[in-house]
């Protein structure tokens, strides 16, 4: 069968995207491998449907590049997003639904992309590092000279350890500076490094919050480009309205046979 497919990208995170408002797709783990691959397909860090939803502008159904169906998405909603307001669904605030239940979202002037995240309760403490679920599993730990630092090596042997081998984790390595973070992360289901993790800055900027206070905005930096975390911290450790902010842009359209 032909697909047709979007790609984008926020912050270097590259996503296809395929229209599926009638809802007739559904594809086998191969074949989201296949299209995810950079040699023999189209090449992304993950795959997304974008459903219809009674009592929702759309449902986003996301695949990691593995192939296999995966958590949440941060940067994969922000590109959805921009690809609804493309595609005609356009709205002043959008209410999708994902795996990890209701997300409003924005598309401001300049482009960007606000994204409402789930709640946060609770940063478990895992030695000198933090543990949290942002949408997704996320470890993180902070790093000095993180620019040359050996993110695959680590953070593969971190996600393959025996506490997390199992179901997996994403792992992202912190560098602080002043008010912003510069994260790195090794991403679960792609086996690599990416350029950018939305779920995983926003876990990065929750923990920089949470051993610090009298803020409620941070400032990101990833190797694709710049993003923000804004939130509200309640004196329980939890966080509420996380919102993750960044840009998320068109990169082409195509077709593809796939088999
Ligand atoms: N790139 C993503 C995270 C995608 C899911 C992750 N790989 C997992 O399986 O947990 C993001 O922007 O949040």
């Amino acid at each position: 069968m032909k697909i047709v497919f979007y790609k984008y990208q926020g912050t270097g995170n590259d996503f296809i995207i395929i229209d599926n408002r009638n809802n007739s797709l559904s594809l086998t783990t191969a074949q989201v491998k296949k299209m995810c691959d950079r040699r023999f397909g189209i090449g992304a860090d993950g795959l997304m449907l974008l459903d219809a939803a009674p009592g929702y502008d759309f449902k986003m159904v996301y695949y990691n590049a593995d192939g296999k169906e995966s958590t949440m998405c941060g940067n994969g909603g922000r590109c959805l997003v921009k690809f609804a307001h493309h595609s005609g669904i356009k709205k002043s605030k959008y209410l999708f639904i994902a795996v990890d239940g209701a997300h409003e979202a924005t598309v401001e002037d300049n482009g960007w992309v606000y994204l409402k995240m789930k709640n946060v309760k609770g940063i478990e403490k895992h030695f000198a590092d933090a543990i949290l679920d942002t949408g997704s599993p996320h470890y993180v730990k902070n790093i000095d000279n993180l620019a040359t630092y050996d993110v695959v090596r680590y953070g593969k042997e971190i996600r393959n350890s025996e506490s997390f081998k199992k179901n997996g984790i994403n792992v992202n390595f912190v560098e602080q500076q002043d008010r912003s973070i510069f994260v790195r992360t090794f991403e679960r289901g792609v086996e690599d490094e990416t350029l950018s993790c939305g779920t995983g800055v926003t876990a990065a900027a929750l923990v920089y919050a949470h051993n610090d206070n009298g803020f409620n905005r941070v400032e990101i930096k990833t190797l694709g480009g710049n993003l923000a975390v804004e939130f509200d911290k309640r004196s329980d450790d939890t966080f509420e309205n996380v919102w993750l902010c960044g840009p998320a842009d068109f990169v082409f359209k195509g077709d593809i046979e796939v088999a």
